[in-house]
């Protein structure tokens, strides 16, 4: 499948009025049911209502669930545990992360080679990862082994790095870009970026997302990275092997329409659900809907699927 949207005589969003006949018509035509978690699922530390009651509903229909976040923070394991706070029973396999989507194209497609190793910018999640794929790395949340005010001294060319790994940093530096940016200026080093969002919604404000980790390395050597969170084909080709997606019956569930709904729209899945619990307002999804870029439909809240 191309990786554009076909916008073709794409018909309007519509919002589901909740009544119970046309909730199940909309259930029935999927057997599987992609999620982005904050935002539909929960805000932060908050569940949203209904959603315990909501999952259980599709899991009871004996839909396929597979949970896809951007945040590269948390590794599947420990999103896992998340879910378990929330009373969510979910296997750590239903878990699909960008940090993991990263890992697994690092070691199974580009195949890093024997003795390399990867520049990490971010959290323990992509460390997770890549440790659990035998992926080598360094940096990530481990502190600077040279005072800051030395960085000039340790930027360079190293022939061991053969990738630059960018994610979401709460720690970010300007001797972390500082490194980066002197691996980067070797054009065979890779330059990969878990995910490129702008924003990171946080306890209901908008805080710099990953992609701002990324940023100023493009600015400094005009490279871009390749991202492997939503909207990239090459986490849809992961999840469609890792499941046996059948596309044709999916539904892809999410609150941001440039990275959930474009997901679905890009890897043509049949089905594209937002609600309104998260980043996109209805007035963004009705502009989308102009461009033949909304969802299918659109709920105020997943728990509305009860019906
Ligand atoms: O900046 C980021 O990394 C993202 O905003 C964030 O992690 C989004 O995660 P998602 O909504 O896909 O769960």
């Amino acid at each position: 499948m191309g990786s554009e949207v076909n916008t073709a005589a794409r018909a309007a969003p519509r919002k589901l009025t909740g009544k119970k006949q046309e909730i199940d018509a909309f259930i029935d035509q999927f057997d599987y049911f992609l999620f982005d978690c904050d935002g539909v699922l929960w805000q932060g530390n908050v569940l949203l209502p209904k959603v315990v009651e909501t999952l259980e509903m599709l899991r009871n229909k004996g839909k396929k669930l597979v949970f896809v976040t951007n945040n590269s923070s948390k590794s599947r394991e420990a999103y896992s545990k998340k879910f378990a706070q929330f009373g969510i029973p979910v296997l750590v396999d239903e878990v699909f992360g960008s940090s993991y989507s990263t890992a697994i194209a690092i070691s199974r497609v580009y195949k890093i080679p024997p003795g390399k190793r990867v520049f990490v910018i971010g959290e323990e999640g992509i460390e997770h990862e890549l440790a659990a794929e035998g992926i080598s790395y360094f940096g990530g949340s481990a502190p600077l082994p040279f005072p800051e005010e030395d960085v000039a001294e340790h930027v360079g060319p190293d022939p061991s790095v053969w990738a630059v790994v960018t994610g979401l940093d709460r720690k970010i530096s300007y001797a972390k870009f500082a490194i980066a940016g002197g691996y980067l200026q070797d054009p065979n080093v890779h330059f990969f970026a878990t995910n490129i969002d702008s924003t990171f919604p946080t306890h209901g404000k908008l805080l710099p997302g990953a992609g701002t980790c990324a940023a100023p390395l493009t600015l400094m050597t005009g490279r871009t990275p390749i991202a492997f969170g939503k909207p990239s084909q090459a986490m849809m080709d992961s999840i469609e092997q890792k499941y046996s997606l059948d596309k044709s019956k999916a539904c892809m569930v999410g609150d941001r329409l440039n990275t959930d709904i474009q997901f679905g729209l890009k890897a043509g899945l049949k089905g594209t659900l937002a609600v309104l619990t998260g980043v996109s307002k209805e007035e963004d999804i009705l502009k989308a809907g102009e461009i033949g870029e909304g969802p299918d439909v659109y709920l105020d809240c997943l728990g509305d699927l009860l019906g």
